[in-house]
């Protein structure tokens, strides 16, 4: 089935929806939407909070329409009128999922019995979704991230966490001093721990091996910089937005007491990401 997008799909025509955050569309999420049938729906509750898949990135990762409630706005209903707003919505909705720790309504007081309660149609309710004996939460892969543990957080997400970021000016260093690199803005995205990184760098919808430095760069300028090395190619200035999937995390980020010690490092860097990413 091609994707939709909530734009295209009238909310007279979803009979089923999923109900939750949403962030970081991970595996639990996924399991979720596996429940949703034909015609699918997602309701997306937005705190202002997500970090990983930010709003106007979530759709890519779901063939179901995306539907976005801002919690401000609805967070003072009280159990019986989130249901009726939910009910006025989606006029034909037959089935609600949700997963097993799902409350709703002012100060979360409902939850699965009130939702079984007030809303007269199928109830489905996930069990608790754990990978390797965790449970698997927007909020625990943050920490994950945090931490550089980038493969087992990519386990919880079921997929390689992705940033998008628009190229920008760096300090013109790279290509004389060391190797070239593509210098990023990064907005809305949780960027994973300080340090260098395999990963895979998309751009114009071409994907392609890389090394990624994330840091404050203590050996040149101290500044904070996101810098990704296309492995064993040329790459013209795009300035367009570029998206790096994590692979995984190499070394700590570290102040060099020469540029000739960083170059010789960032060689070694190149050997392991491409031992790595197997080429
Ligand atoms: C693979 C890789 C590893 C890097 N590791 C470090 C590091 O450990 N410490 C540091 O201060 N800078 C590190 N850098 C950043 C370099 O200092 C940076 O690429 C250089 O200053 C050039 O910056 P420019 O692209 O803005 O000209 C690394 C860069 C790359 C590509
Ligand atoms: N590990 C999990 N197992 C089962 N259901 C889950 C799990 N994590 C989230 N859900 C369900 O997915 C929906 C979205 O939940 P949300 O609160 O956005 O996820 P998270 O807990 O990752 O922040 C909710 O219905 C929630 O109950």
């Amino acid at each position: 089935m091609k994707k939709s997008s909530s734009i295209l799909v009238n909310k007279k025509d979803i009979t089923t929806i999923a109900i939750g955050g949403f962030d970081g569309m991970h595996f639990a999420h996924q399991k979720l939407f596996k429940n949703l049938g034909e015609k699918g729906g997602i309701v997306s509750i937005e705190s202002g909070f997500s970090n990983l898949t930010p709003k106007s990135y979530r759709q890519e990762y779901s063939k179901y329409p995306i539907y976005y409630y801002v919690l401000e706005n609805i967070k003072h209903l009280s159990g019986k009128e989130f249901i009726d707003l939910i009910k006025e919505e989606f006029p034909n909705l037959k089935k609600i999922v949700v997963g097993f720790d799902f409350c709703f309504g002012k100060n979360r007081k409902n939850c699965i019995p009130q939702l079984k309660e007030l809303f007269q149609g199928e109830v489905v309710v996930i069990e608790e979704i754990k990978v390797d004996g965790i449970s698997v939460h927007s909020r625990i892969i943050r920490e994950f991230l945090k931490d550089g543990n980038i493969e087992f957080a990519n386990k919880l997400l079921g997929k390689n966490y992705k940033i998008f970021g628009d190229q920008i000016k760096g300090q013109g260093l790279g290509s004389k001093q060391f190797v070239p690199t593509i210098n990023l803005r990064v907005e809305d995205f949780l960027l994973p721990k300080e340090g260098v990184y395999a990963t895979k760098t998309i751009i114009s919808e071409k994907k392609h091996n890389s090394v990624t430095f994330l840091g404050h760069r203590k050996t040149t300028d101290g500044s904070y910089a996101v810098e990704t090395h296309i492995l064993d190619k040329n790459i013209k200035n795009s300035y367009r937005t570029v998206q790096v999937e994590f692979i995984k995390k190499l070394r700590e980020n570290e102040k060099f007491d020469s540029f000739e010690a960083l170059k010789e490092q960032i060689q070694k860097d190149i050997l392991n990401a491409k031992n790595i990413l197997s080429i």
